[in-house]
């Protein structure tokens, strides 16, 4: 294939190679499909992701207001939903089920997970549209492709095997194939800038999953 016909989404998504296999077989992930990740960790990473969740809502509310029309707006509108309801709605669910009280999520959070909201919520606000399409695509993306692999495997925590299941529904891989067609259809003229927010957002991503294996809650 040569490169004007290979999509941009993939050529960023190559660009970043060293990131993006850092991520799928980051130890967090090879745990998870060797069914060995404990359940401190799991634990520990629920409260870290559960406040990614609020930021995700307010990273795609930034591209809501940059979004180029009504088309994509109501998309976006959609993905704010399903984080509002299905998504927080998991972490109430699960936070319920496993003792996970107020006071325990309120313990001061690892500076890496900072680092992710903080950055990640930086190139939302200062950055273009795309480039928040680019950094929520490197997240859904690297998800959905560990998620849809990992969910074959045996997971034997029923709340860790619907949480990797919710990332290999066709609803959600649906979702950054949304995401994808938006960088696909990007001038070619901003590859360089879109395929530097993929890859800060993957190298941010790697450092907040580490996080869990680290600390425990
Ligand atoms: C740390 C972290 N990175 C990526 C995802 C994948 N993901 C699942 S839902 C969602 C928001 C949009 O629906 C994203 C990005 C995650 N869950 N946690």
């Amino acid at each position: 294939m040569t490169q004007s016909k290979t999509p941009l989404s993939e050529r960023i998504r190559v660009a970043s190679q060293p990131a993006w296999d850092g991520m799928q077989e980051h130890p967090f992930v090879t745990a998870i499909e060797a069914d060995r990740l404990s359940d401190a960790e799991f634990r520990a990473y629920l409260i870290y992701e559960c406040d990614f969740v609020e930021t995700a809502m307010l990273i795609f509310g930034h591209m809501l207001v940059k979004a180029p029309g009504l088309e994509e707006r109501r998309w976006l509108a959609g993905v704010l939903q399903a984080l509002a309801v299905e998504q927080i709605g998991y972490f109430e669910t699960t936070f319920a089920k496993l003792g996970i009280t107020t006071e325990v999520r309120a313990k001061a959070m690892p500076p890496s997970v900072l680092a992710f909201r903080d950055g990640m919520l930086k190139i939302a606000a200062e950055g273009n549209y795309l480039d928040g399409v680019a950094i929520m695509l490197a997240a859904e993306w690297m998800y959905a492709t560990w998620c849809s692999r990992a969910a074959k495997c045996t997971i034997s925590n029923p709340v860790l095997k619907r949480w990797v299941d919710l990332h290999a529904e066709p609803e959600f891989l649906a979702q950054a194939d949304w995401l994808r067609r938006q960088i696909d259809s990007a001038t070619p003229a901003l590859e360089p800038q879109l395929a530097a927010s993929f890859r800060h957002a993957l190298e941010l991503e790697i450092d907040f999953h580490t996080a869990p294996l680290e600390r425990t809650a």
